[in-house]
């Protein structure tokens, strides 16, 4: 049986990437995969566990395929490196941190994709994201702004394609989100 692919995604500071980590060992020990990501962002800049490469790079890797998805946002370039596919076809299960702007992309290609929006209020976003300190305040207040407008539902947000979706609110203790996470994957392995 094919794997499924966990699409997590959410406003810059909701808690992605401290999510995914957390919940990381829990998940590997249920055969979940998690695929490390290509940014367009310096190796060494705070956060994720990212391959950092030069935009020319990126183009070179997109232009040969190795990416399964990519997308750009913040100005910068995202993929996530094909090999999710061979994961996927073995039967394992993958956890990426996607894009809420390149989601209907990713169905197109993933049309079974677990949706899981992580959600966290404005005013505890805005802290969360003066605090990592990775981005100026000018550009927190772009990505807030960006934000914004995926909450108000108008096209392209992810609330307008009608699909289904799981909301996940991080504005609690991370473990508490963690062990909903855990919840909510193995109700949809369930269903599926
Ligand atoms: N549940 C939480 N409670 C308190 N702080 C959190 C929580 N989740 C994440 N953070 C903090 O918020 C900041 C943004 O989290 P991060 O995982 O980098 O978000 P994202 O990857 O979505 O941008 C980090 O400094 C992180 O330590
Ligand atoms: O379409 P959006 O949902 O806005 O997402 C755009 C990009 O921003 C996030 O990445 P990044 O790691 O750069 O940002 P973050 O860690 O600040 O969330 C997310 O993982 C996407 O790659």
């Amino acid at each position: 049986m094919q794997g499924r692919l966990i699409y997590l995604m959410g406003p810059s500071g909701s808690g992605k990437d401290s999510l995914l980590q957390a919940a990381r060992a829990p998940l590997e020990a249920h055969g979940c995969r998690f695929a490390r990501r290509v940014i367009t962002r310096s190796a060494e800049s705070v956060g994720e566990d990212a391959v950092g490469v030069t935009p020319a790079e990126f183009e070179r890797l997109e232009g040969e395929g190795a990416f399964a998805l990519s997308w750009r946002a913040n100005g910068l370039a995202y993929g996530i490196p094909v090999e999710i596919d061979a994961w996927l076809d073995s039967g394992q299960d993958v956890l990426i941190n996607g894009s809420r702007g390149h989601l209907e992309a990713a169905r197109q290609r993933y049309p079974q994709l677990l949706a899981i929006l992580l959600r966290v209020d404005e005013s505890v976003l805005r802290q969360r994201l003066l605090a990592r300190g990775r981005e100026t305040p000018e550009q927190i207040e772009q990505r807030l702004a960006r934000s914004r407008s995926f909450a108000a539902g108008g096209q392209g947000s992810v609330a307008a394609s009608g699909q289904p979706l799981c909301v996940l609110d991080n504005s609690g203790p991370l473990p508490q989100t963690v062990s909903r996470l855990l919840q909510l994957l193995d109700e949809a392995r369930q269903c599926a």
